[in-house]
């Protein structure tokens, strides 16, 4: 059995390693950390896990325990993983990290974003950016990977054929993404109470998001040039959940009628894409509790632009699953394994 500690367990993304770690045939956790409830069992936290988890409690944070795993997830805040990597490398235990400390390769840039110096600027080249469609085998390799964020991977895993293909003009795509309120973790924030959340409908972050150069960045590895991006993502009255309507503009429009075909075959091999039927509405509940990413294409009339509907769970696809995912990958076991379970509908 794999060893397994998770850094950040009283967190939504905490919650949701443990929930899927709970049937996972091949890994166990043997140390989950929380400073605000140390000593509390993870049972009394979350009931759901009753009869999977019974006999853990969480601790503090403490390296030298977690070196003592083989993969140590973290589901911390930006800033956290980068203090303790280097430690944790040292001792041979593997890292997936589900916050951005290690997801842009260019560190003035994430820097700039996430407003605080870089404390493992050496380690950042060699974290490989954890999207399994696009980076299989590094995956495989790697000591040190960076879990996608949840719009990035949405908006990347829907543009995904059309820029290796050279398909669209790469300058003018746009991102049209809407999120549950999970995403925004489960520590007190007014703009998430349900008061605010509820029977509402906005965005946020138009004028820039964090996760624009990480969208960017994605998209610029899959067309091999620069890509322009516009990014909008919006706050909407359900807890999870991501649905992203992405639009670009094809070179040659006779291209349109081989493009289901084309996602079709990109795909095929892909455990966690589903292409649905071309024209149809993937739903987020479709995705629910699940780490699958639904896609569907559209056109209207003869016009020359390609829509994507592309929904995850942004805490499964979008986090945890992918977390998960990854781990597999890393520690060579089945890349489904305790992630082969259904969404939950309705
Ligand atoms: N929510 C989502 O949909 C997604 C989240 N992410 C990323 O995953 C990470 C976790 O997100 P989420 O679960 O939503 O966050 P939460 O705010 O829900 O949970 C954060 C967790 O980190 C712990 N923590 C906070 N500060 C520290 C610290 N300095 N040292 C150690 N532990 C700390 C908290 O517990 P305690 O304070 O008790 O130690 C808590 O368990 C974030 O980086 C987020 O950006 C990525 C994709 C999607
Ligand atoms: C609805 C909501 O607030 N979503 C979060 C994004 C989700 C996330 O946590 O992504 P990172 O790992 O990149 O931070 C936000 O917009 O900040």
């Amino acid at each position: 059995m794999i060893k397994v500690g998770i850094v950040g367990g009283t967190g939504y993304t905490g919650v949701e390693l443990l929930r899927i770690m709970a049937v996972h045939p091949d890994a166990e956790i043997v140390t989950i950390t929380s400073r605000s409830e140390a000593g509390m069992p993870v049972t009394d936290m979350y009931p759901n896990l009753r009869g999977y988890c019974d006999g853990l409690a969480f601790t503090d944070p403490d390296d030298q325990q977690l070196a003592e795993c083989d993969v140590v997830f973290f589901a911390t805040p930006h800033g956290v993983a980068m203090r303790s990597v280097q430690t944790l490398l040292n001792a041979g235990t593997r890292i997936v990290d589900l916050s951005a400390d290690f997801r842009l390769r260019d560190l003035s840039v994430w820097q700039q974003w996430y407003g605080m110096e870089h404390e493992a600027s050496e380690l950042a080249g060699e974290a490989i950016y954890g999207l399994p469609e696009t980076a299989r085998s590094r995956i495989r390799e790697a000591r040190l990977v960076a879990n996608p964020g949840c719009y990035p991977t949405a908006v990347q895993l829907g543009f995904l054929p059309l820029l290796e293909e050279r398909l669209v003009d790469p300058s003018r795509l746009i991102a049209d993404a809407k999120s549950g309120a999970s995403g925004g973790g489960r520590q007190g924030k007014v703009a998430m109470l349900h008061g605010e959340v509820g029977e509402s409908f906005k965005t946020y972050g138009a004028s820039g998001h964090r996760h624009l150069p990480e969208i960017r960045e994605g998209l610029e590895r899959a067309s091999g040039g620069p890509v322009g991006v516009t990014f909008v993502p919006h706050l909407i009255p359900m807890v999870r959940g991501i649905e992203a309507t992405l639009y670009a503009d094809l070179k040659d429009p006779s291209q349109f009628d081989r493009l289901q075909a084309l996602y079709e075959e990109r795909f095929s091999d892909e455990p966690f894409v589903d292409v649905m039927p071309f024209g149809t509405h993937p739903e987020t509940r479709s995705v629910r509790g699940g780490n699958m990413c639904r896609i569907a294409l559209h056109r209207q009339e003869n016009s020359s632009v390609v829509i994507v509907s592309a929904v995850i769970d942004n805490l499964v696809k979008g986090a945890a699953g992918q977390a998960v995912q990854n781990m597999n990958l890393m520690c060579g076991l089945s890349e489904t394994a305790g992630l082969d379970i259904p969404a939950l509908l309705p």
